[in-house]
């Protein structure tokens, strides 16, 4: 997949979410699937919250910047910038609600993001973390398109 994943467009980025550039980040790796953008991912050992579930902060963090990956990688794709991404396409959150229906086991995860509505500059998406398939994380992001920072 190397070459394909919506961050490796981002660079450089020393997010600590998404920036490939940041050795000590989450280092997310996402990517298109239909209308959908899928990111696998492996917790750390210290990333634990309750005994052997990943901390709920971690979770919020992989639900921000998958999103608002997502909806970069959205705008781009809109603007037909889909090989090389426009650098002013460039986006922030605004807000962003999270809901914890199952503590998430301490392996792989799977993300799933959905750009559910896009209004001027806000760009709604909700995201899923599962594990095994089940829904464990829910989140809404409102990502607002700014000039690029720095
Ligand atoms: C590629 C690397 C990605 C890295 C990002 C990873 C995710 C992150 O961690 S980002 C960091 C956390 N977020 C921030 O620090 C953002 C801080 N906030 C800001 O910079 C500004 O308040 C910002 C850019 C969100 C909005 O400011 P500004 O561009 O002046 O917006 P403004 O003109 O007031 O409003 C534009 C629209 O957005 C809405 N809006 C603005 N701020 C918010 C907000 N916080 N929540 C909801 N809506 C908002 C306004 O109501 C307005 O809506 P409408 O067009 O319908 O009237």
């Amino acid at each position: 997949m190397t070459g394909t994943y919506i961050q490796e467009k981002l660079r450089p980025n020393h997010c600590f979410g998404c920036g490939l550039d940041n050795p000590y980040g989450l280092q997310i790796h996402s990517f298109w699937e239909g209308d959908e953008v899928v990111c696998r991912w492996t917790p750390k050992h210290y990333m634990t919250g309750p005994p052997n579930f990943l901390y709920g902060g971690i979770s919020a963090s992989l639900i921000d910047c998958h999103s608002v990956n997502a909806a970069v990688a959205y705008a781009n794709r809109q603007a037909g910038h889909e090989e090389a991404f426009d650098p002013e396409l460039f986006m922030v959150t605004g807000t962003m609600t999270i809901k914890y229906h199952k503590p998430v086991p301490m392996h792989e995860v799977e993300l799933r993001a959905r750009i559910a509505k896009v209004e001027g500059r806000k760009y709604l998406v909700h995201t899923d973390i599962l594990s095994n398939g089940e829904r464990c994380v829910s989140g809404e992001v409102l990502a607002i398109r700014i000039a690029r920072m720095g």
